[in-house]
């Protein structure tokens, strides 16, 4: 697969500044700190507990730090709800899959675009006419160019729950793309697929970014597709970055190995990782 390189002199569209979150004793997060370029692949990886899906949850503005920034487009947005960073521009899908299961494919997509919907009472009595009409045109634009996008025009009026685990996790990236993000947040997008569902999304990735000009940022174990996908990785253990560079400097980097594979002769442990990085990330866990 082709790597797509970013020049570093653009300005990072998301800037991760210094984090810290403690749950009681424990800090998830300590210092965390890097970059997202705009139109890059950004990966966040790092063995089970190391604090992927805490981070995740405070860039989305879940959980509060209690240290550090977090910077969208130059603007600290660290006091700004969930809500409104969604509307800015962060969208992202889940882990475990967070559609309505008993809802149509179409359904869970269109709710999708509901942070984008006027709610304020103002807005909604001047909101009428004509503005009314070409907004739901567009939207419906929008589902339509998603739909055909991601191939799943055959099951638009299926039910979520009657799905296969690859297509529903394909129909969450759709919802998420209903909110027309400028970062696409994935968290774990090939988590529990086959190799076959796990190539496809790899190419929606790659496609979201090359035709919708989508910067994506995500969270996976898949070591084979992040190293494919991406041009950044970020590399966290017990809360901290331990490194962070191209696929092929952070595959070198000896922290690395040692966090993936535990304390050994980094040499033998670097060809042990070259020779399945993917069942390492289980076995680091
Ligand atoms: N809500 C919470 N309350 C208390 N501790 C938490 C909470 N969420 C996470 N932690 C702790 O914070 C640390 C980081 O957890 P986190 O789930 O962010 O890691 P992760 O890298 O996403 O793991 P995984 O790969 O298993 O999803 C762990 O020690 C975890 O036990």
């Amino acid at each position: 697969m082709e790597t797509h390189t970013t020049g570093s002199a653009a300005a990072p569209l998301l800037q991760v500044d210094g984090i810290t979150l403690a749950f009681g004793g424990v800090k998830a997060l300590n210092g965390v700190g890097f970059a997202v370029q705009p139109g890059s692949i950004t990966a966040v990886i790092g063995p089970n507990g190391a604090g992927k899906t805490s981070l995740f949850n405070t860039i989305s503005g879940f959980y509060r730090p209690n240290q550090g920034r977090i910077l969208f487009e130059g603007a600290d947005i660290s006091q700004v709800h969930a809500p409104q960073r969604a509307k800015l521009g962060l969208g992202r899908s889940f882990q475990n899959i967070a559609l309505f299961r008993g809802m149509t494919v179409l359904d869970n997509i269109k709710l999708g675009r509901h942070a984008h919907l006027k709610t304020h009472v103002l807005d909604a009595l001047f909101y009428l006419g004509r503005a009314r009409r070409e907004e739901a045109a567009l939207r419906a634009e929008i589902e339509e160019r998603i739909i055909d996008f991601l191939e799943i025009d055959h099951i638009r009026h299926a039910p979520v729950a009657a799905l296969p685990y690859g297509l529903q996790k394909r129909v969450e990236m759709a919802r998420a793309l209903a909110m027309q993000p400028k970062v696409l947040m994935l968290d774990e997008p090939v988590a529990g697929m086959n190799r076959e569902e796990t190539e496809d999304m790899a190419r929606f990735i790659l496609d979201v970014r090359a035709e919708w000009g989508v910067t994506v940022l995500m969270v996976e174990h898949d070591m084979g597709m992040v190293m494919d996908l991406s041009d950044h990785v970020v590399v966290l253990n017990f809360g901290q970055v331990i490194a962070q560079g191209t696929p092929a400097q952070v595959q070198a980097d000896p922290e690395v190995i040692r966090a993936y594979l535990g304390s050994g002769d980094v040499g033998d442990l670097r060809q042990r990782l070259h020779a399945g990085l993917q069942g390492a990330a289980a076995e680091g866990s």
